[in-house]
């Protein structure tokens, strides 16, 4: 096996049938180098969230190779995924806030649980809160906050491990269209100073505004794989 420092994402031929029979993914092939943003699109059952579960290490592959930053993830054990799982940054569709807390909470909490020390959490939380526009938020519970508002907070949590590569599954999936634009602006600034960003997502609109690579997957396979226009 080669492994090339400037790849973030490497499947080799990687297949997945679940246990009820269904073949999700059938041979992705496929590479992301780092510091790339990628649009994953495709059909309602194409096998987008598979593939996304795969990067994850919340599935293993019936067959094939995943690495992704730099792990092998089908030799990983068990104890080593929530130290891999740090390393990413993950926005989803549903948002995933705690609901007791606050957003300064929400946001601090993600370091807290990996021991950073207090100082430093009051150093990067506003700081972060900053990045996404929500300071005057801080004190704010997520029930108060618009789709949107609640989106940058997960986008904030996100961040704030400072991660090399942020996946993110249909991050607008529950937001109006003009909010929508705001979130994936935000991934691309993040995304200009250095961060990987794979986002998968149904809205064209979006895809066509921001002319990244786009990743078209149909029947666990890829249909397509089209560069950015302009180019890097
Ligand atoms: N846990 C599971 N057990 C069995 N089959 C599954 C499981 N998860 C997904 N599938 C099936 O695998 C195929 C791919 O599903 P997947 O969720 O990856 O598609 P998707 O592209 O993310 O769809 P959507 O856009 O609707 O979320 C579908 O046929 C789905 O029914």
């Amino acid at each position: 096996m080669v492994v090339y420092w400037f790849i973030m994402i490497n499947f080799t031929d990687v297949k997945k049938v679940y246990p009820s029979g269904t073949h999700a993914l059938n041979g992705i092939t496929l590479r992301i180098e780092k510091g790339e943003f990628v649009f994953i699109v495709g059909a309602s059952g194409a096998g987008k969230s598979t593939l996304i579960k795969m990067l994850l290490r919340e599935e293993v592959p019936s067959s094939g190779l995943v690495e992704v930053n730099g792990y092998n993830l089908n030799k990983m054990r068990r104890r080593q995924i929530p130290y891999f799982r740090r390393s990413l940054g993950v926005v989803f569709q549903d948002f995933r806030l705690i609901p007791t807390m606050n957003v300064y909470e929400n946001v601090a909490f993600a370091l807290r649980v990996t021991n950073v020390a207090n100082r430093d959490i009051k150093r990067r939380v506003p700081y972060i809160l900053s990045l996404v526009g929500l300071v005057h938020k801080a004190k704010s519970m997520p029930e108060q906050l618009s789709g949107g508002e609640q989106q940058r907070v997960a986008l904030a949590r996100a961040l704030v491990n400072n991660p090399q590569l942020i996946i993110a599954d249909e991050p607008t999936g529950n937001i109006d269209p003009e909010l929508s634009f705001e979130i994936v602006d935000l991934l691309n600034e993040i995304n200009k100073v250095g961060t990987t960003v794979v986002m998968v997502t149904h809205e064209h609109d979006l895809v066509q505004q921001f002319q990244r690579r786009v990743i078209t997957i149909e029947q666990g396979r890829v249909l397509s794989d089209t560069a950015a226009l302009g180019g890097f």
